[in-house]
């Protein structure tokens, strides 16, 4: 870290502490504001003053930055190395100076630094713009009023309520909290929640144990709050560090294997170079020229348009996912898409309608009566903390039966916000004749354990197994049916204290049920289905009960024989969990801990996962999971870590996202092992030249002018289109596979460049060293060309040209290089690269060969399918 930054993060640092000491008054004062917030006039002026709320960490962003990023990689330092020695011995030291090769090399890392820049540039602002489709917005209070605003349009002074499931909106101190607990392992790397309170916190001194202040890029696990931002964007701490948000870098199988394969060619130019030198210095006698040419030759086998082919067609795939509302928010992630096999997903609001309806509210016997809808209406509307899908359908259902004069009726004393383990919630409310009752409504097990009573037909008896058998029965019984249902409870002799926690949700009474009616999405069946038919299996992980699950699942197509819950998971080794994933495909009552336990076990089975979810509990999973989807109406932090969003409400964009993943790959992995293959061959036909040619096979600057037109004709790989066949189930990245590739496609190209070279020697009669540049010449253009006429073989299962045509970018480019090839070879521009004018005669052997390497790869394709049954 910078002396600057460092500086920056230490003022910060005392400026939170002091901040922590002072009083809410101090505070309002400070920052020119009030417990009714800003108003608008005043947050414009704010705004432009301290600009957007957005931390960038000034590393990737300098134009000058990105183009030395384009032109300083391995393989471009390799060539200004060897241009260097050139500019020495041909230039400076030499008789006759001649700057042709030295230009060309200059030339062509300008040319690859121009491709890789414009590319990478295209890919990035494709993923920004595809980043700004999706906003994080906040309930923000001006003027004395609530509103909803977008998190960059956040200001210092403003008042926030901050509610579970909220990412904070900047360094923060807080006025008001309920229970509130905060996640801040974005900071620390500690993953334990912190509780946070409001007021002056005198003693505070290590800057993450303040407890009043909250900090950008933390979320809110549970409980609520009130808030006066202190700071925003890079002023703030998280700001101060310089860090971005982004957690989820380092999980890309994607990356990981394209590394594998770089690896891998650069293990074999390390064998083969230094052989390929020795072979030539043996039979040349000039070791700087095979030192040249062994270099050169490590040049051009390095795969240095990997990464650029790679995210433009990863950046290509997001586009198109874009149009179909599916918004990618790390390009790595297509392709993992594309790989997936088992998708988990949550149950509400993901594979169920956004909406929500309340059905039913009935007593402990199962009957019709409102006094339910009235206590449910009551705990969820006064409750703060996060209003899910059934508070709302509660709150709908209470004003169309008119019960909204309660919102008068009852202030709220306190409440018991609801967290994942509890699963209930409970508020405190005291009516005008000031007396005050504990409303709790949650899982019917949760609210169960925690009843001492059982109100029956207006009377209140001390509740027994027989009773809490029948209330369970009469949960189950909706549940089957397909009806979600929430218990609710209540009491009214409670202790007269301020505050309330967990421990006072004790002697309850149980009053009855609400019961919610979830359907499915209408597009949830086809989606699943077709996911199925495309090898993806869909498994349900939710927090609600076995019947609701079974129900629904039924209802989907997910097979319901064998269920596991949350206790049985608890319960089971990580190996028998590993087993029992194989076979089941809903799990219910689960935590968030177990929803991403489950995940990880069928990772442990070599499945790739994706996991679907919207909900502060699915944040675990969302991480766990290889790919991350989530929908725009989930929670700030879901959002956050998930890797790709839905927009649309139809989830048959999943199947088509898989598709549009698998046509990604299939497109890079057609590059890829058209580009391993190629110069594992080129490899091998370069040693047999040195071995048995009286002069070099090519010049330094030949080998570097086949390279940069090869890369240039596969510049439109990623535009291609894909063989149905070949996206029909997923696909994982298969490095034996690729080898295998590499090893017979390479073989081949080596005897088509055996017949080339004979041809040349036989034929022509270039066997000596006046007639080597004819030999250049000839083996150069056939060297471009044939890489390139091959792409057509290739890319495709089926006939080329006749049965499968590529797309017209791969047409244009494939058919431009060889065009320019063959004005390179025949015209006069061939003195430019130190050859002679090739004899026009020779395009006939060109063609000659070119027919009979493309029907013998078709052959050995068509073998090689029956073999392996599989394709790029
Ligand atoms: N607002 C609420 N008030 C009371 N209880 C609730 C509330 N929200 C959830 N619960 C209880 O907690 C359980 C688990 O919560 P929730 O359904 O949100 O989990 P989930 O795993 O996201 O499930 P799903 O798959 O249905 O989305 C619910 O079944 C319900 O019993
Ligand atoms: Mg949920």
């Amino acid at each position: 870290m910078s002396e600057n930054k460092n500086e920056k993060k230490q003022a910060a640092e005392k400026q939170l502490a002091e901040i922590a000491k002072i009083t809410d008054e101090e505070l309002f004062q400070r920052l020119d504001t009030c417990d009714e917030g800003l108003n608008q006039v005043e947050a414009s002026d704010r705004l432009e003053e301290y600009g957007k709320n957005i931390i960038d960490t000034g590393n990737e962003n300098s134009l000058l930055k990105r183009v030395r990023a384009a032109i300083i990689n391995p393989f471009n330092i390799v060539l200004l190395i060897v241009a260097a020695v050139t500019l020495v011995t041909d230039v400076i030291i030499a008789t006759k100076p001649s700057w042709a090769t030295f230009l060309m090399l200059i030339f062509v890392v300008a040319v690859s630094g121009i491709i890789s820049f414009v590319q990478e540039e295209k890919s990035n602002s494709a993923a920004q713009k595809l980043q700004n489709m999706i906003t994080n917005k906040i309930d923000v209070i001006r003027n004395g009023s609530s509103m909803e605003v977008n998190i960059e349009d956040v200001v210092p002074g403003d008042v926030v309520k901050l509610a579970s499931g909220d990412m904070l909106p900047g360094d923060v101190r807080f006025i008001e909290t309920k229970d509130l607990f905060t996640d801040q392992s974005q900071l620390t790397g500690e993953s334990q929640p912190i509780e946070k309170f409001a007021g002056p916190d005198p003693e505070g001194s290590d800057i993450t144990e303040l407890d009043n202040i909250g900090f950008m890029g933390s979320n809110i696990i549970s409980g609520s709050a009130k808030a006066v931002i202190l700071t925003t964007g890079n002023r703030t701490y998280l700001g101060s560090m310089a860090k971005s948000l982004n957690t989820y870098q380092d999980k890309s199988s994607f990356e990981r294997n394209i590394n594998s394969i770089s690896k891998l060619l650069i293990k074999f130019m390390i064998v083969m170079v230094p052989i390929i030198f020795i072979a030539n210095f043996i039979t040349k006698g000039s070791w700087l020229d095979s030192l040249m040419f062994g270099i050169t030759i490590a040049v051009g086998l390095m795969p240095e348009m990997l990464p650029v082919i790679m995210t433009s067609s990863l950046a290509k795939g997001a586009i198109n996912m874009s149009r179909k509302q599916t918004i990618v928010k790390r390009l790595g992630a297509i392709q993992t898409f594309g790989e997936m096999d088992v998708l988990c997903t949550d149950k509400t609001g993901t594979l169920t309608q956004d909406e929500i309806v309340l059905e039913k509210y009935m007593d402990v016997l199962g009957r019709e009566d409102k006094r339910i809808l009235r206590h449910a209406f009551m705990n969820s509307f006064f409750q703060t903390g996060l209003k899910n899908l059934m508070d709302v359908a509660i709150i709908n259902r209470a004003e169309k039966e008119e019960l909204s004069y309660l919102k008068e009726a009852y202030v709220r004393e306190d409440e018991i916000p609801f967290d994942f383990s509890r699963r209930r919630m409970s508020v405190v409310l005291r009516d005008k004749n000031g007396k005050r009752q504990l409303i709790t409504k949650g899982a019917v097990e949760e609210i169960l354990s925690i009843c001492g009573y059982i109100e029956i037909e207006g009377e209140v008896k001390p509740i027994t197994q027989e009773l809490i058998d029948n209330a369970q029965r009469i949960a189950t019984e909706n549940n089957l049916e397909g009806i979600r249902v929430i218990a609710v409870a209540q009491k009214n002799n409670i202790h007269d204290v301020e505050t309330f926690g967990v421990d006072d949700e004790s002697d309850m009474v149980l009053i009855g049920f609400v019961g919610f009616l979830d359907p499915p999405k209408p597009s949830a069946e086809s989606a699943i289905a077709a996911l199925q038919k495309n090898g993806v299996r869909t498994v349900v992980l939710t927090g609600d009960t076995e019947g609701v699950a079974i129900n629904i699942c039924g209802r989907l197509g997910i097979p319901t024989d064998y269920t596991l819950t949350g206790a049985q998971v608890e319960e089971m080794t990580d190996d028998e969990l590993n087993e029992a994933c194989e076979k089941c495909h809903i799990y219910s009552k689960l935590s968030p801990y177990q929803k991403q336990r489950v995940v990880k076990a069928f990772q442990t089975k070599g499945h790739t996962v994706g996991y679907m979810g919207d909900g502060i509990n699915d944040s675990l999973p969302l991480k766990q999971a290889d790919v991350g989807i989530s929908v725009d109406t989930a929670v700030d932090i879901a959002k956050e870590v998930a890797d790709i969003i839905l927009l649309e409400k139809d989830l048959n964009v999943l199947d088509e996202g898989v598709i549009e993943g698998r046509r990604t790959f299939a497109n890079m992995s057609k590059y890829l092992k058209m580009s391993v293959s190629g110069n594992f061959g080129n490899m091998f036909s370069v040693l047999i030249a040195s071995i048995f040619l009286p002069f070099l096979p090519l010049l330094p600057i030949h080998i570097l002018v086949q390279n940069i037109l090869n890369d240039f004709a596969q510049l439109g790989m990623p535009f291609d289109h894909v063989e149905d066949e070949s996206i029909r189930l997923p696909k994982k990245w298969n490095i034996p596979g690729i080898k295998k590739f590499m090893v017979i496609f390479g073989l081949l190209s080596t005897v088509l460049d055996v017949l080339c070279f004979l041809v040349l020697w036989f034929i022509y009669k270039f066997n000596c060293n006046d007639m080597a540049g004819f030999f250049q010449n000839g083996w150069f253009m056939f060297g471009i060309i044939s890489q390139t006429v091959v792409i057509h073989t290739i890319r495709t299962p089926k006939v080329p040209f006749i049965k499968d045509r590529a797309s017209l970018q791969l047409n244009i480019s494939t058919l431009a290089v060889v065009i320019v090839t063959l004005i390179i070879g025949f015209t006069a521009i061939a003195k430019l690269f130190d050859l002679p004018v090739m004899i026009p005669s020779y395009v006939i052997w060109l063609a000659v060969l070119m027919l009979v390497y493309t029907i013998l790869a078709q052959i050995l394709k068509h073998i090689y399918i029956r073999k392996n049954h599989e394709w790029v």
